[in-house]
């Protein structure tokens, strides 16, 4: 276990799984994106097993290997929060169990998915969700508030319940969609006695988002630009509005590449954008992902031109 006690806020990429062509994980690529993440001045950590990883299609076993093989990368040098998502609670504790012997700083829990069914009318069971985890560890939380759409969003009353009754929720990750709900949540996690902070993940609205007073941000797209997302949240906290516009309007391109509809193709779109740059080798996705078309691979390439990226610069463009 890490002696640091992790502050989820700030700037915190979450990276991608490289697969070979087999579709088995390739360790090596993937070693050489957290270095290439860990390399950039100012993050606050790097989240592995979420959406960016393809959780989703891993096993748990591969995810536990993730979790070995990451902090044989980042050390103690970079704070390392695992993502904990899997439809099973009991699953849930024993995965929360494992990263924290191995020495995770956090943990980014995830609804299971088939709360969409109605889970919203049975707050109860997401609280039993989280007792699994929390009686297995007690590393900081980030919970993963969804889409409004995505019928898996916790509704307000029970999202400041579960950060009262589980103190270490330490933070949100918000992907709630809505502005107006947004920074109203913004504003009552701040107000609780014990303040939950929200780190972003509107990745396709970063600068409106953060200027909202978020904590700070946690998105898949850290895995190309980390070092642009610093340079904005930075101004964003400095009140430097012409700054953090400046840099928005580099980020912008990027968001057109891996953000438009649709967006289940975001971090397949990251890998193909890395292969552009010369930062993977490789851009496999394990179904039901597919590879994007070759029209949308070069659209990747003119998006990461027009925003000045290169091979280059990458991970360094905005010192
Ligand atoms: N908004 C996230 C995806 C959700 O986990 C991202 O930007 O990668």
């Amino acid at each position: 276990m890490s002696d640091r006690k992790f502050e989820p806020k700030g700037v915190i990429p979450a990276c991608l799984m490289p697969f070979n062509a087999d579709m088995s994980i390739n360790e090596p690529a993937y070693r050489a994106h957290l270095k290439d993440i860990a390399s950039v001045t100012g993050i606050a950590g790097i989240t592995i097993n979420g959406h960016a990883a393809e959780v989703h299609a891993l096993t748990i076993e591969e995810q536990k290997r993730a979790v070995v093989v990451t902090k044989e990368v980042l050390q103690s040098d970079v704070a390392t929060i695992v993502g904990i998502c899997t439809e099973s609670s009991l699953e849930a504790g024993r995965l929360a169990a494992y990263a924290q012997k191995e020495g995770a700083d956090g943990l980014l829990v995830f609804p299971p998915a088939f709360m969409s069914l109605g889970g919203h009318l049975r707050p109860e069971m997401t609280q039993e969700h989280l007792r699994h985890i929390t009686e297995a560890s007690d590393l900081p939380i980030i919970l993963f508030q969804f889409p409004l759409a995505s019928q898996l969003s916790y509704p307000l009353d029970t999202l400041l319940e579960l950060c009262r009754r589980f103190p270490t929720i330490r933070a949100i990750k918000d992907q709630i969609g809505d502005g107006n709900r947004h920074e109203r949540q913004i504003r009552e996690l701040h107000a609780l006695d014990r303040p939950v902070y929200t780190l972003t993940t509107h990745s396709a609205w970063l600068l409106g988002s953060l200027a909202m007073g978020c904590d700070g941000l946690l998105s898949g797209a850290g895995s190309v630009i980390a070092d642009l997302q610093v340079a904005l949240f930075n101004a964003v906290q400095a009140g430097d509005l012409n700054a953090a516009r400046a840099i928005n309007d580099r980020i912008y391109p990027t968001v057109r590449a891996f953000y438009d509809d649709p967006l289940l193709d975001m971090h397949n779109r990251m890998k193909e954008a890395l292969v552009l740059l010369g930062r993977m080798d490789e851009a496999h996705v394990r179904p039901p992902l597919m590879k994007p078309s070759a029209a949308e691979i070069e659209k990747i390439g003119r998006m990461m031109q027009l925003a000045g990226l290169t091979s280059e610069n990458v991970y360094r463009y905005a010192a």
